[in-house]
């Protein structure tokens, strides 16, 4: 891989390689941009087979961090850590505290949390040696669990789409299909079934499928998920799930979950557009997460109620999507990227003024 072709391509301001013998510790931070502000983005642990797919690893998820973290209107950038490493062998304190260090040493021009891979408590030994951590557990001061504001953003995010496919935003009625009820999935099918859907699931967990049936839930197959006839199919397990093989099985109006990366390429985005599906872009529905580290790390003191009222912003920001993509006549995910575009243009030009 040409490192210096790929940064320009895809506009990375900067890669640093962290390694260090005695912990074992193989790292990459990847930072994207910072028009917007100092880099945020969690840390992944996974054991790559290469070097190079750890490097693309870091640099795709940097990206991404940078398109979150704009369209949520935060004033951070996009950065990402991976660590090479495989998190059920290799993890130890020092493996963490010398990370720690590491970034410390980037002075706040990157912040971390926890990521596929890396749990809280991994970051409560880090944070023994930098203060540029967010998400730490509400014992150590932190924001506390962050599958919260999530799942209430893809909730409001879900009316947004009715409101826009059907021109009301009650989901009383509706049939939602909810692909992993883990931590985001079963506290967004507690939200819809309060609010009087019927919620189909989905998950490889027995003890997950047992709660979620308790709650009301109809369980199905984890393959029959994408046959069921519904108004909402909402993935909230794995990315690249809108691929070839499952657009033709969905019987849907609308796709909005939080997974990531849910397009198994943008091409998808495009095909789900022709079919009149609409499409609430992953990164913009699920932003609740990072709303929630902005807060905590951007201001003195940390808001759960500030961050609640902006995860019910993501009504209005989606609803500005699908206008855009109307008007365009392109798909959501291509009018969302148009919409960070634009606003790094602009903050760009007013940072020019001094
Ligand atoms: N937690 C957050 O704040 C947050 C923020 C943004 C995005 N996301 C994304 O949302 C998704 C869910 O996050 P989470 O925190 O709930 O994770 P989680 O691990 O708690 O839940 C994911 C669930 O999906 C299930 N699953 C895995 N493979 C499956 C399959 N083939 N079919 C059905 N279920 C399957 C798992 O068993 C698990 O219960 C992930 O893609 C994550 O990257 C989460």
């Amino acid at each position: 891989m040409e490192i210096f072709k790929e940064m320009a391509k895809e506009g990375h301001e900067q890669i640093i390689f962290f390694q260090e013998k005695k912990t074992g510790l193989k790292s990459i931070v990847a930072i994207h941009n910072t028009v917007l502000g100092p880099g945020l983005g969690g840390c992944r642990m996974w054991p790559y087979k290469t070097e190079e797919e750890a490097l693309k690893d870091a640099m795709r998820l940097s990206k991404g961090m940078t398109y979150k973290s704009a369209i949520a209107g935060e004033d951070f950038g996009g950065a990402k850590t991976v660590i090479w490493g495989d998190p059920e062998t290799d993890k130890s304190e020092g493996l963490f505290r010398v990370l720690g260090r590491y970034i410390n040493g980037l002075g706040g021009r990157y912040s971390t949390g926890t990521d596929v891979g890396t749990t809280y408590d991994d970051f409560v030994i880090l944070n023994k040696e930098t203060p540029y951590v967010g998400a730490l557990p509400k014992e150590y001061g932190g924001s506390g669990d962050s599958s919260i504001p999530t799942a209430y953003g893809v909730y409001n995010g879900i009316k947004a789409c009715c409101k826009y496919k059907y021109g009301s935003d009650s989901l009383e009625g509706k049939t939602v299909a909810i692909q992993g009820l883990g931590k985001v999935g079963y506290k967004l099918a507690k939200h819809l079934l309060e609010e009087g859907c019927k919620v189909y699931g989905t998950d490889i967990k027995e003890e997950y499928l047992e709660r979620a049936r308790q709650l009301g839930v109809d369980i199905v197959k984890t393959d029959e998920i994408y046959d069921i006839d519904c108004d909402i199919f909402s993935p909230n397990a794995l990315g690249a799930v809108i691929n070839d093989n499952t657009i033709e099985r969905l019987k849907c109006d609308i796709v909005a979950g939080a997974a990531n990366n849910v397009l198994a390429e943008p091409r998808h985005g495009e095909m789900l557009h022709q079919k009149g599906i609409l499409y609430a872009p992953d990164y913009v529905i699920n932003g609740g997460g990072l709303i929630q580290v902005a807060d905590e790390l951007g201001n003195e003191t940390y808001s759960e109620e500030r961050v609640m009222r902006k995860c019910e912003g993501i009504y209005n920001q989606l609803l500005k999507i699908f206008k855009l993509a109307e008007e365009k006549d392109i798909p959501t995910h291509a009018a969302a990227d148009h919409i960070v575009e634009e606003r790094i243009e602009t903050i760009a030009t007013i940072h020019r003024i001094k």
